[in-house]
């Protein structure tokens, strides 16, 4: 079997202000060159998880569980600053705003030849730099790359802006690529060339990808497996293929009944009932009980751990519990 590149286990986030926990005991791994979605509704917990562990998130901390990546257990003490450390190196982060990362002010050039010289340490030299920047433009599929090597991010459309963000982040080569709601502001066909690109890197290169979204059906076409959070627990990681044809988890198929297609009719398509829940449910049952159609009286007690007789598939639900039901 594979060893993980990338795993969290356990892991509780809190906020520093009040010691509330906002995501509770989450555990998953990422394998070499496998693309992993993170899935969940607006405020369940996506973005704070994920800065937190990166240590990107300054009012936040972990105040339980283990984080690995490439073999190495990030330290205890002084942990953010070792996650930083990782980042713009064997690690790229595509945030949610992605076009807030480049400098309004800096050529396009010159920002990803910092990037470069970052990541190496050392100077590779002005022209091999300056080629290797172009050389990225053009794997990004940004026109005329020695031209827009001089220009300013504002002589570019919003999607030529997202490549060039992603152009910075893969100059650095990194095994790891992050990359939260980065498609958001984008029109279809501009995201999914850029989800291509990030999954022709996983095949060409062996990167390992984690996409964050609220869009199931986006993750469903895009990558291999997807954990779902809810509530800021999570409750499911599944195959994508597996989604839609066999049972998983009661929430995932819920957030899979209101995805329109082709095939449903709209009676065919259901809004989740009742409100939904944000991070910082806790753990003093399953945060989805309260709309799940399935529930039963120990579900409002306890939440039950991640299970799973199939390999890279848990659930955290009396039902499915990773197998064929
Ligand atoms: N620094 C913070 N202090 C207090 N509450 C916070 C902080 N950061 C996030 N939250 C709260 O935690 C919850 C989860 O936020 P988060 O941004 O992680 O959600 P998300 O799943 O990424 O959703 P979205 O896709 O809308 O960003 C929200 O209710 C948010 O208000």
């Amino acid at each position: 079997m594979t060893e993980a590149l990338f795993a969290m286990d356990d892991v509780t986030v809190a906020l520093r202000s009040n010691g509330r926990k906002m995501v509770t005991g989450v555990g998953l791994s990422v394998k070499p060159g496998e693309a992993f979605g993170v899935v969940g509704e607006s405020g369940s917990g996506k973005t704070l998880l994920t800065r937190t562990v990166f240590g990107l998130q300054d009012d936040a901390e972990l105040v339980s569980g283990r984080v690995r990546f490439d073999g190495q257990l990030l330290p205890e003490q002084g942990y953010a600053r070792a996650a930083r450390k990782l980042l713009g190196g064997r690690i790229g982060f595509v945030p949610q705003d992605p076009f807030s990362s480049l400098n309004p002010t800096m050529r396009v050039g010159k920002q990803i030849t910092e990037a470069l010289y970052l990541a190496r340490g050392m100077p590779m030299g002005a022209q091999r730099t300056k080629a290797r920047a172009i050389e990225v433009l053009g794997e990004v599929g940004i026109p005329e790359p020695e031209l827009a090597f001089n220009q300013f991010p504002d002589q570019f459309s919003g999607g030529m802006r997202q490549r060039i963000v992603f152009a910075i982040a893969l100059a650095q080569e990194p095994k790891l690529l992050i990359a939260d709601e980065p498609t958001t502001a984008l029109d279809a066909i501009t995201q999914r060339r850029v989800i291509e690109l990030m999954l022709g890197r996983c095949r060409s290169h062996g990167m390992a990808l984690i996409l964050i979204s609220h869009n199931l059906e986006l993750l469903r076409q895009s990558v291999d497996r997807i954990a779902v959070l809810y509530g800021g627990q999570l409750h499911n990681i599944t195959h994508a293929d597996d989604i839609g044809s066999r049972t998983v988890h009661p929430y995932t198929e819920a957030l899979f009944e209101c995805i329109p297609s082709k095939e449903k009719t709209l009676a065919d398509i259901r809004a989740i009932p009742g409100e939904p829940v944000g991070a910082g449910f806790g753990t003093k049952g399953c945060a989805f009980a309260s709309r799940c159609r399935y529930a039963e009286p120990i579900c409002r007690e306890t939440q039950l751990p991640l299970n799973g007789d199939q390999p890279g598939r848990f659930s955290a639900c009396l039902l499915g519990r990773g197998a064929d039901a």
